[in-house]
């Protein structure tokens, strides 16, 4: 039943968290990023109890999530473009919310990420990646780990199998009767999945991961992909459990499926991958 689930707010609870047993990444030991006063009189409105906004950049097609806790107005980005840095920052600081964090669901091989030109925009700015990922962040996240944003806290849940060190990200429900939100980067796409044909891409890993972290979450939850190449901008997890044409095949049949692809490598794959590396952290790349 809806009300009887645990909100994110309660899952952020110290209590809860001792019981759980689970990392709760800190990085609130550097300066708090600055916040900038604006229209403090207009609260932001909220989506499933949070404030929310998906972004969009068209070059890549890849979907940024801001999101903040509407108490403490702390803020975190999710897969932020490095061309997009100023625009993301337009929206913070339009909307009056504090960026403490970037998070990037993995090494993006078709986009340079943004966090690094965001850290320098915004000094006291975090970053985190999956430490499976090999890249530079400043927290590198685990399987398990509660990434805390004011009385709000994303869960991690490694989703390995587009690349090596994919994870997603798991709001639960932040009020009774919400909906959670899941940010799947390449891991689970509307509709699709990432590809699995470079950075330790695994078919049968994903297939495998999907069903297993990912189909378990409730029915209702919201799925936030990393893209969408067709206008697409949110499903859920009843719907992709059902409808998704490559993920409700049986497995053989899937890795088959994933083998016989032949999607061309990304444009910017030589550039991409080496700047991700270091967290984006020497723009402007050429
Ligand atoms: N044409 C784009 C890249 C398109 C692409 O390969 N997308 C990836 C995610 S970004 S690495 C993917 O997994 N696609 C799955 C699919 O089925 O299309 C470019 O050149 O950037």
């Amino acid at each position: 039943m809806l009300a009887s689930r645990p909100t994110a707010r309660a899952a952020a609870a110290p209590a809860a968290r001792a019981r759980r047993a689970v990392r709760v990444v800190s990085f609130a030991q550097q300066p708090a990023a600055t916040a900038v006063a604006a229209n403090k009189a207009s609260k932001p409105a909220l989506t499933n109890g949070v404030i929310f906004r998906q972004l969009f950049d068209g070059a890549s097609s890849t979907y940024t999530y801001l999101l903040a806790d509407p108490l403490s107005l702390e803020a975190v980005l999710i897969d932020p473009v490095l061309e997009q840095a100023e625009r993301d920052l337009e929206v913070v600081d339009g909307l009056g919310l504090n960026l403490v964090l970037t998070l990037n669901t993995h090494c993006h091989a078709d986009h340079i990420t943004g966090s690094g030109k965001l850290k320098a925009l915004r000094p006291g700015v975090r970053s985190a990646i999956a430490a499976a990922s090999g890249a530079a962040g400043d927290v590198q996240l685990r399987d398990g780990d509660s990434v805390p944003f004011g009385a709000l806290a994303l869960a991690c849940i490694a989703t390995p199998g587009h690349t090596s060190g994919c994870m997603s990200f798991y709001l639960p429900p932040a009020a009774p009767g919400a909906a959670g939100l899941v940010f799947t980067g390449d891991a689970l796409l509307i509709r699709g999945c990432g590809r699995t044909d470079f950075q330790g891409g695994d078919a049968a890993g994903l297939y495998d991961t999907v069903h297993a972290r990912l189909f378990s979450l409730p029915d209702d939850t919201l799925v936030l992909p990393g893209h969408d190449y067709r206008g697409r901008t949110a499903s859920s997890i009843a719907e992709e459990r059902a409808l998704n044409p490559r993920l409700t095949k049986g497995r053989g049949e899937f890795v088959a499926l994933m083998a016989g692809l032949g999607l061309p490598y990304p444009k910017q794959i030589d550039r991409a991958l080496p700047a991700n590396l270091e967290d984006g952290a020497r723009f402007p790349y050429e």
